[in-house]
């Protein structure tokens, strides 16, 4: 008998979709008004991780014709300087965006710089005020979080009807476990969420239609994990030591690939999955930032 083996939601295809999306209504603002959205980003402290992504997502603002600015800042730099920079962005009209790269050295209040953002140009939606809009009943954030929307854009653009679903989020990172949980209610699904201290986290991601790890473990998810026929959204981005590979690590999920494969119905790779499409949400947040900002529809 042939083995049944998941379909596999291709996030760099969808990413490239909705970038040539996104570059169409760049060039249409930049032709019928002369303005073009603008990212900026922060970056404290040189984790070579945080180093590539920063680099890849101005490529991306490159690609589909957003202006980027970018501030470096050494490891050991004063909290004030990052509130600086913070501020000089907040007050610059050509910036509709702007990121603070996660995590920052641990020295560092990171709440209170992300509550320094301006909620206006808050795109990570990590702003607490944007985070408990997200949380609330009838009301509507600014910016939904970037990987929170990736991984709902990769459901609906696969056709997985979310409402009423059983769905497990793993994990509760302020970046991503807890506002997919929140945007998937918003949704209408039922949501379980199981972190470290959850017992026997198997026997509930076991029950869903829709599991969502988020945890920063690598092959934590396993075959058993999963009830035959379910979806799986691997958020994971453990960088696992590679010397073969030209920066010195890959990059692996949560989920036991080749064991989930067998069971889901559906699964998304890492690389070429979430990651991807993180990076397209950030986008289509500084666009729409950009269009509140002129006026532009
Ligand atoms: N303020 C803030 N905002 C973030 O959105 C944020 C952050 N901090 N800190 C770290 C995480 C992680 N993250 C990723 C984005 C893209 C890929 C990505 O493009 N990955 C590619 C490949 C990358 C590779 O192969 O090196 C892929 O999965 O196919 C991964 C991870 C954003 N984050």
């Amino acid at each position: 008998m042939l083995e049944q083996t998941a379909a596999v939601i291709d996030g760099k295809l969808m990413a490239d979709e909705i970038r040539s999306e996104i570059a169409n209504e760049v060039s249409r603002m930049k032709n019928e008004i002369g303005k073009v959205p603008g990212l900026a980003v922060v970056l404290v402290g040189e984790r070579k991780d945080s180093q590539i992504y920063v680099r890849k997502k101005i490529a991306a603002c490159e690609e589909v014709g957003i202006m980027s600015l970018m501030t470096e800042l050494p490891k050991d730099c004063t909290e004030i300087e990052v509130l600086d920079a913070v501020s000089s962005y907040n007050v610059d009209p050509a910036v509709h965006g702007i990121l603070v790269q996660l995590p920052l050295p641990q020295h560092m209040n990171e709440e209170k710089i992300l509550n320094d953002v301006s909620l206006e140009k808050d795109v990570d939606g990590f702003h607490p005020v944007n985070m408990g809009n997200l949380a609330m009943t009838g009301r509507d954030p600014l910016f939904i979080p970037c990987t929170p929307k990736g991984c709902i854009e990769l459901l609906l653009r696969s056709n997985v009807e979310i409402m009423g679903k059983k769905v497990v989020v793993i994990g509760r990172s302020n970046i991503a476990g807890l506002p997919t949980s929140l945007l998937l209610q918003r949704h209408h699904a039922t949501v379980s969420v199981v972190h470290a201290f959850t017992k026997n986290p198997e026997k509930i991601t076991r029950e869903a239609d829709i599991v969502i790890s988020a945890a920063g473990v690598v092959n934590l998810v396993r075959g058993h994990w999963l009830k035959p026929g379910a979806i799986v959204i691997d958020v994971g981005t453990n960088p696992v030591e590679d010397p073969d590979s030209e920066t010195g690590y890959t990059l692996t999920g949560d989920v036991c690939y080749e064991e989930a494969i067998k069971v889901a119905s559906a699964i998304t790779p890492v690389p070429g999955g979430v990651g991807p499409m993180t990076i397209a949400m950030l986008l289509s947040n500084t666009l729409d930032s950009a269009k509140r900002a002129y006026r532009f529809t």
